[in-house]
């Protein structure tokens, strides 16, 4: 049975005149231990899709499963790593993590609580920052907290929505490195929301793209088959690849074009051309603002 399933979901926001379908018919069936990255444009639905996942919305029609039950609230069983950080800035490093331990694993003594908190402290190499604040850290480290704190309550599933994506590029491989490290350790099951193709082929067994909204709902998968551990710099090299990421791009190019012209809404899609090697970031350009490339 998978460990996850998404049957018919639909989500809609607001009434009357002023009803957007957001998501439609949505179908996805995740295996234990696979790692899934969902690609899409800026404001498609993803969070809308992970915040379902997670327990914090619920569809208006259709059902996401957990082990084959209904999802009725968040749980530790789902840890998620958001785009913000969202640490509580009161309160250290440390104090930030254990927040979630403390309902994760409330039997604990404070003593293996410590032990455990640490490890995944160290984990993200944050030893020296343990009692730091986090306006005294960097948005890499404060990201780092937010993949200790996902970690540290030892979920089933690893929910991420874009959370590398407001980091340098040299933070951002790294995280994603580390990412990879404990998930292939751990051997958890991983749902990556990005906007990054790139990225997904990097640390995902499969992309699946979410069209643009409204009515956004999931395209073909693509199987990504790169042995792991994975190189960037080897896969950059392999022809596979090229044509992969083309294939990803193509499909995306394309119904974002078709999107333009059926829909009554605006959508100002960047000008997106396969190129390699390089980055593509897929997101709405706003005015004056440059697409970004990685
Ligand atoms: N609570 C809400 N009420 C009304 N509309 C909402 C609400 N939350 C999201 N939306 C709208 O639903 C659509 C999808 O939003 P969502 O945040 O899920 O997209 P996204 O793909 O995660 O966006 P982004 O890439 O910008 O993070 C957007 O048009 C957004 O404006």
């Amino acid at each position: 049975m998978p460990i996850l399933e998404l049957k018919n979901v639909n989500k809609s926001y607001g009434t009357g005149t002023s009803k957007v379908d957001v998501l439609r018919n949505i179908n996805l069936s995740v295996e234990e231990g696979e790692f899934v990255a969902i690609v899409g444009f800026s404001g498609s639905g993803k969070t809308t899709l992970i915040n379902m996942i997670n327990g914090l919305q619920f569809p208006d029609k259709g059902q996401v499963l957990l082990h084959g039950n209904p999802v009725n609230g968040p749980g530790p069983d789902r840890g998620v790593i958001f785009q913000n950080y969202s640490l509580l800035p009161w309160l250290s490093v440390f104090k930030n993590i254990k927040l979630s331990v403390d309902e994760a694993f409330p039997n604990l003594s404070k003593q293996e609580k410590e032990k455990h908190i640490n490890k995944y402290i160290k984990m993200v190499n944050l030893s020296h920052a343990t009692h730091k604040y986090p306006k005294e850290l960097s948005g890499g480290m404060r990201q780092r907290v937010s993949v200790a704190r996902a970690l540290a309550m030892n979920p089933e599933i690893l929910l991420m929505d874009e959370p590398l994506s407001a980091l340098d590029a040299l933070t951002r491989g790294t995280l994603q490195e580390e990412i990879i490290k404990i998930w292939s350790k751990d051997k958890k099951t991983a749902i990556l929301i990005t906007n990054d193709v790139d990225e997904g082929i990097l640390m995902a067994d499969r992309i699946i793209p979410l069209t643009p909204g409204p009515k956004a709902t999931l395209g073909p998968e693509f199987k990504i088959d790169f042995k792991r551990p994975r190189d960037i710099t080897e896969i950059n090299k392999d022809p596979h690849y090229k044509r992969l990421r083309n294939d990803i791009l193509e499909y995306l190019i394309e119904v974002g074009a078709t999107r333009k012209q059926t829909s009554d809404q605006k959508y100002l899609l960047p000008d997106l051309k396969p190129v390699m090697p390089g980055r593509v970031f897929f997101g709405r350009k706003k005015k004056n603002e440059k697409v970004k490339y990685f």
